[in-house]
């Protein structure tokens, strides 16, 4: 590994550009455990370990690019979603972060259930020994053969999210003489603070029914009548990346209200509402995520509470974080190609992957953190970019980070916190080959996502 000095690269916080990133850190080899899953840390040669494994030797085993999943981690946090919500809620992950078959048998054995949002995700999930009556089918367009395959399956509960979809999967349960347990996924018009793209319970957005105009109760009035239907609850997800609290307050308190209100006109009080997923996790040392038990305690108080002022039986909570159980327990490692220092800017710092195997910066102008992880240097810091190999000035991982100035080709750098839509949301542009995912526990590492090959990408192309 040849180590080069640098021309002219900007190294001080007092030239620094306009950007993203706070001061240097004190110490960059540092893995803050806050970004870093949990059996992460540095062997006494300064390099990356987790679950025993080095990532030198994850590299050479693996290749790079590739996803590193804490195993243990993972199962960590399926157990601490859990016991937060206790025996009387239900939490569902939602696969759409992160799916794959060793995934739906991990939280099998958890005990907790799953949220699924197309066909791949629920044939996935059956397939991998999901016992149906614990998945919940998930979309704002799902086909009509989506909704049999589910139906006939047994699932758990359908979320409908128009008033065409109450009366599909009605015709399409009765035709198979079924009575299908659903809920009604309602809009409760909370901004949630995060990114545009990523808010899903302001008005003007595709998913659900809104609860303003009376809709989201005209939606209950109809699904009641309809006898393929047994509609067992509400459902409200505000958004993703979320910090706060209140916003989840906001749509509990709203969804009551709508319990209130059918009861008062139906005389049911419906046993259900799911308050969706959404928590916000560490990207950068900056970020402050709330921990399960604080929000199950938030949910579980303001429900009962205003159950109690309104009458009702405190219904059943469910809840369906993805990104907060698979987010950090993943990195993705990459090897450094080449280094070029933009005088007076930063440094761009070409790896072997990019906006493939992590669009989020692209999409969302999400943060991200690096750590060079093949080694420990004294050098000083380095503003950088780290970017990918693809053919788009836009094709960046992490927008503005501190790197050590020396690094150099051949290094080996990670991404800490891609557990969640790195891996589900991969492409193949530029016909990249998607990452392997690599579960890492106990010191074994174990394959549970393959890395494509360029066989797989020309065995669909058949013109
Ligand atoms: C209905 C629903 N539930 C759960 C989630 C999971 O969100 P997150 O991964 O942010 O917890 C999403 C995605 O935002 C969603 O659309
Ligand atoms: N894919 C998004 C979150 C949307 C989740 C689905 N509603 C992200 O990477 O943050």
């Amino acid at each position: 590994m040849s180590r080069s000095a640098h021309p002219a690269g900007p190294r001080h916080a007092d030239v620094l550009p306009e950007g993203h990133y706070s001061a240097p850190p004190s110490d960059l080899n540092r893995l803050d455990e806050k970004v870093w899953s949990r059996t992460v840390t540095r062997n006494d040669d300064g390099v990356l370990t987790v679950g025993g494994l080095t990532a030198t030797e994850l590299a050479e085993e693996f290749g790079t690019p590739a996803y590193f999943l804490d195993e243990a981690d993972f199962r960590a946090r399926c157990r601490a979603w859990a016991e937060a919500f206790g025996k009387d809620a239900d939490v569902f992950y939602a696969g759409k972060a992160f799916l794959s078959r060793a995934v739906v048998r991990w939280l099998e054995e958890e005990g907790l259930n799953l949220d699924v949002c197309s066909g791949g995700e629920l044939t996935t999930a059956l397939e991998a020994g999901m016992p149906a009556e614990r998945i919940a089918f998930h979309g704002n367009n799902k086909s009509a053969g989506e909704i049999e395959r589910a139906v006939r399956a047994g699932v758990g509960r359908i979320v409908l999210d128009s008033f065409q979809e109450i009366v599909r999967v009605a015709h399409i349960a009765q035709s198979l003489g079924k009575r299908q347990k659903v809920q009604i996924r309602v809009t409760v018009g909370v901004e949630a603070h995060t990114h545009e793209f990523i808010a899903t319970a302001h008005e003007d957005q595709k998913f659900g029914i809104a609860l303003a105009g009376g809709e989201a109760a005209e939606a209950v009035r109809r699904a009641l009548r309809l006898d393929g239907l047994e509609l067992i609850g509400i459902h409200s997800h505000i958004g993703s990346q979320i910090f706060d609290t209140s916003g989840f307050e906001v749509a509990a308190h709203r969804v009551v209200g709508l319990l209130k209100q059918v009861r008062d006109e139906h005389g049911v009080e419906l046993p259900e509402i799911d308050l969706g997923g959404g928590l916000g996790i560490a990207y950068t040392s900056d970020d402050d995520p709330r921990e399960p038990h604080e929000i199950a305690k938030a949910l579980s108080d303001i429900v009962t509470r205003e159950c109690e002022a309104a009458g009702l039986r405190t219904p059943r909570i469910s809840v369906e974080p993805g990104r907060a159980i698979v987010g950090p327990t993943a990195f993705t490692l990459y090897e450094v190609g080449t280094v070029k220092p933009l005088a007076g800017l930063r440094t761009y710092v070409s790896v072997d992957g990019g906006m493939s195997d992590n669009i989020r910066t692209a999409l969302y102008d999400a943060e991200y953190s690096v750590s060079l992880v093949s080694r420990t240097s004294d050098a000083e810091p380095m503003l950088s970019r780290v970017v990918g190999k693809h053919c788009e000035s836009g094709d960046i991982v992490v927008k503005d980070a501190f790197l050590p100035a020396d690094v150099a080709p051949g290094d080996l750098i990670a991404v800490p916190a891609t557990g969640a839509y790195c891996r589900s949301m991969a492409s193949n542009y530029n016909h990249a080959l998607r990452p392997p995912v690599v579960a890492v526990r106990d010191g074994e590492a174990r394959v549970i996502v393959r890395r494509e090959t360029e066989e797989d990408l020309l065995r669909l192309d058949v013109g």
